[in-house]
């Protein structure tokens, strides 16, 4: 398959081309970016010098980079893949956009959380989660890969909502993430004597990926949720750890909880269940695709308390977009996913 990198010098994009490098279906056709184009991409990420020295270039003839290419792995911030996807729309080209725009089954939600109008409203589209859509990835032109915060708290909660062994109007989530989630370019809160040594919340009760999550649990449960989700930005550079709490239906046994993650994922290859009383760390995940998901039963309080940890940038972006683009092209799921963690 031909592959082009549609912001290929961001955090996400050389993620991307790390996993893809050893993919052995995949051939990079081409990587972009608007204020590097002509220069090397080991110009701007020197660790990748003598492995990929490919020359980048603009996007602004994206038709032509489409008419190259299998599919387009978008990496751009929210607001741009709805162009690309606009533009090319009578191609058949298809998208794994890594950012927002193609996430919602509501525009409107999109338009009012993102504060961007939506210009590629009518394009059909499936949300990138493998555990919970990959019947529909299969034959998507279009997958909106699931975003990071929400991929680490959606699959904590999807078995016990999905069971109704949870009142999901209890939910909240207390998410913290790495610096790199918050992308590459320069920002004051991302300064290292403003985050190093410390530990702080922010966005609380209006970060973006509180409708994605809503949307998906809501299609779960049948109903619509409203939940609090707060997230936190830790002082080391990859890992999400999404705590979620909630009150236990009343009839919920405790061997119920168990059976509900045992059905959901005990098939799936990247979801590793460590059961009751056994909680995942960043570091058992980081530089994999793996989602590690422990829970606890608090008989004190009727609630029950999962925790999930992934690596934002692979199953929170690069590594999810693989496994998608494995499952649309009929290629064993984990092709060019099976790196070990690396730890320390
Ligand atoms: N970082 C993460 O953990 C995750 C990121 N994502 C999503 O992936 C996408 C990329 O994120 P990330 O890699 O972190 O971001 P970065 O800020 O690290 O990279 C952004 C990329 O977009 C390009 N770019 C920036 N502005 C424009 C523009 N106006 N027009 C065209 N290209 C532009 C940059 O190219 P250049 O400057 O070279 O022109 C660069 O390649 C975002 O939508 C993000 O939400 C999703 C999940 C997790
Ligand atoms: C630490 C940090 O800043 N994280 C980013 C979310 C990561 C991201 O890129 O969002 P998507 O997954 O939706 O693409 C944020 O809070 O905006």
């Amino acid at each position: 398959m031909k592959v082009s990198i549609i912001g290929a010098t961001g955090y996400a994009g050389v993620e991307l081309l790390r996993i893809l490098h050893n993919h052995p279906e995949a051939d990079i056709a081409y990587l972009t970016s608007e204020s590097s184009a002509g220069k090397k991409i080991s110009d701007i990420y020197e660790h990748l010098r003598g492995i990929y020295d490919q020359v980048l270039i603009s996007m602004d003839n994206i038709q032509q980079i489409a008419a190259e290419s299998d599919f387009l792995f978008i990496c751009l911030p929210h607001g741009h893949a709805m162009q690309v996807g606009k533009t090319i729309e009578n191609q058949n080209t298809r998208i794994i956009d890594l950012g927002a725009d193609y996430r919602f089954t509501d525009t409107a939600v999109y338009e009012e959380w993102y504060r961007v109008k939506h210009t590629h409203k009518n394009a059909a589209r499936v949300y990138g989660l493998a555990e919970l859509h990959r019947q529909e990835i299969k034959t998507a032109k279009i997958i909106g890969n699931a975003g990071c915060y929400t991929t680490a708290s959606i699959l904590a909660l999807a078995p016990l909502v999905r069971e109704g062994l949870i009142d999901p109007s209890t939910i909240i989530i207390d998410a913290k993430s790495g610096v790199s989630g918050a992308g590459r370019s320069a920002k004051l809160a991302n300064h290292f004597p403003e985050l190093y040594d410390s530990f702080k919340a922010y966005a609380v009760s209006s970060h973006r990926h509180t409708p994605e999550i809503e949307q998906e649990l809501s299609s779960l449960a049948g109903e619509h949720i409203i939940l609090n989700f707060t997230p936190h930005l830790l002082p080391m550079s990859r890992g999400i750890l999404s705590t979620c709490y909630a009150n236990l239906t009343a009839s919920t046994a405790y061997e119920k909880i168990d059976d509900a993650f045992i059905k959901a994922y005990g098939s799936e290859f990247f979801i590793r269940l460590l059961g009751r009383g056994t909680y995942p760390a960043t570091k058992n995940v980081r530089g994999s695709n793996f989602c590690d998901i422990g829970w606890h039963i608090d008989e004190r309080t009727g609630r029950v308390i999962v925790l999930s940890a992934i690596d934002n940038l692979v199953k929170g972006a690069a590594g999810q977009a693989v496994q998608n683009f494995n499952i649309a092209c009929g290629f064993e799921e984990n092709t060019g996913l099976l790196m070990t963690p690396i730890y320390p």
